[in-house]
């Protein structure tokens, strides 16, 4: 199997297990995966299509401008700026972005704030954070419409090679070192989250 085959392979598994989750609505979201660094070339999602199905034209090879690297009369994700953004600051191999109802929310509820931290719960040890004062702090930006803009703004907040930016009543990107970290960061902050929305209900 080739190395593009295997990411392909990888990646496809991740997005069957992410629409199992129905973390797809709407056509939404958008997954890639490095491929090579030298040439940098990642596998992007194709934008626009219903990625709770698994076919043959999932996935497209481009290039780290974000262009195709072969013909298709297919487009790559329109938020592809934001994965070039990723693979040109770090050395990770794999980002998600999901929107879903409880990263919208928690997006809206802390927005003005700019961040959302989380101290003394289990899950941060997803993102390497052992210690007890620990802290997870998720960067919240504004959901620019313009995508080389949102992509300017997203960068800043890429500082290392694993993260997770939430853009305002928009969505969430992670970025891990390869697929399963990438996955393990994006349900670690699903779960945190979930677990603060519920904490809204009984306070
Ligand atoms: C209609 S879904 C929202 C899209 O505008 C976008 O935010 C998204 O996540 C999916 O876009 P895509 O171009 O399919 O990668
Ligand atoms: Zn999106």
């Amino acid at each position: 199997m080739t190395t593009l085959q295997s990411k392909w392979e990888e990646l496809a598994d991740i997005k069957d297990e992410l629409a199992a989750r129905d973390w797809f609505m709407g056509t939404s979201g958008n997954l890639a995966i490095k491929v090579s660094n030298e040439p940098l070339q990642f596998l992007v999602t194709a934008s626009g299509k219903d990625k709770k199905k698994r076919t043959p034209e999932d996935f497209l090879l481009v290039n780290a401008s974000g262009d195709l690297v072969e013909e298709s009369n297919l487009k790559p994700s329109a938020e592809t700026l934001l994965h070039c953004a990723i693979y040109e600051k770090t050395s990770s191999g794999c980002s998600l972005h999901v929107h879903t109802v409880a990263n919208n929310v928690i997006s809206e509820l802390y927005g003005d704030k700019g961040k959302i931290d989380f101290q003394g719960q289990e899950l941060i040890k997803a993102f390497g954070l052992w210690e007890e004062d620990d802290i997870l702090s998720i960067p919240i930006i504004p959901n620019y419409a313009h995508i080389p803009h949102l992509a300017e703004a997203f960068k800043s907040h890429i500082l290392a090679d694993k993260g997770a930016v939430l853009i305002r009543n928009h969505g969430i990107t992670v970025w891990g070192k390869d697929g399963f970290e990438a996955k393990k960061l994006l349900e670690a902050c699903e779960f945190l989250f979930q677990y603060q929305l519920a904490l809204h209900q009984i306070k």
